[in-house]
């Protein structure tokens, strides 16, 4: 039974306003991909790298994975036209290329760079125990519901909410199970993994994320980013 790590590198990047898709941009001399890639290719347990990635870069990533010596990554398959389509491609191709229904495949934002060992091996142990795992993180603020984004009138307790990030992991025989029967049940646009799964009707299991586990969605999220990484530097040189 193999892990694969599949990341989704499909999107534009609309909200980060730059002329190059977010996961391609450079930060302190490496793409963010290649941050994200390294933490894959570095982890034991994962077995083999495949990327879902936006149209005209393939070129490119291969070409960062050469350079950047990702020996792991064996696939790259074509984004869609949103994230649940992206998500089906790289798990159908995964399936076409011959991976076995037992395998465990971990879908990952590409833009998540600072994913950590520990997070990894969690997803892959909940994922054995409960044949899916979705990396989530407490809700340390105040949650207030809004019809206008101007004015609530509701608030949701924090402590039945979890903010979900990625790694989501399943059995590739069943996430590719899960895409088919959504699309016959005419949803084709949902958010994420977990959330497809819930408009299934069926449970997800969590699995421990982390605060430092940061999506890059906007040009702030570079600055936290470049903090994070001196951060990291310097409890390697301790
Ligand atoms: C999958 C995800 O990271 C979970 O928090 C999130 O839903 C991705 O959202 P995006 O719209 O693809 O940025």
């Amino acid at each position: 039974m193999a892990n694969i790590a599949l990341l989704i590198a499909g999107g534009s990047g609309a909200r980060m306003h730059q002329n190059i898709p977010k996961q391609f941009l450079t930060v302190n001399e490496r793409p963010v991909i290649v941050y994200t890639l390294e933490a894959f290719q570095n982890h034991p347990e994962i077995d083999e790298i495949a990327v879902v990635c936006i149209e005209d870069w393939e070129s490119v990533l291969w070409a960062y994975a050469n350079q950047f010596n990702i020996t792991k990554l064996k696939n790259v398959f074509s984004g869609g036209k949103n994230g649940q389509d992206s998500i089906r491609n790289g798990v159908y191709g995964l399936r076409d290329v011959g991976y076995d229904d037992k395998d465990i495949v971990l879908i990952h934002d590409a833009i998540r760079p600072m994913i950590s060992a520990d997070i990894i091996s969690d997803c892959i142990v909940t994922t054995k125990k409960h044949g899916c795992a979705i990396t989530v993180i407490p809700c340390a603020e105040a949650m207030m519901q809004t019809e206008d984004g101007e004015v609530s009138i509701g608030s949701y307790p924090r402590d039945n909410l979890k903010r979900t990030q990625t790694p989501q992991a399943f059995f590739l025989g069943d996430i590719c199970d899960l895409h088919k029967r959504a699309l016959e049940a005419g949803i084709t646009n949902s958010v994420a993994s977990c959330t497809l799964k819930i408009e299934m009707g069926e449970p997800v299991y969590f699995s421990a994320g982390s605060e430092k586990n940061i999506k890059l969605t906007t040009v702030e999220d570079i600055d936290i980013f470049k903090a994070l990484l001196v951060a990291k530097r310097s409890d390697w040189l301790k």
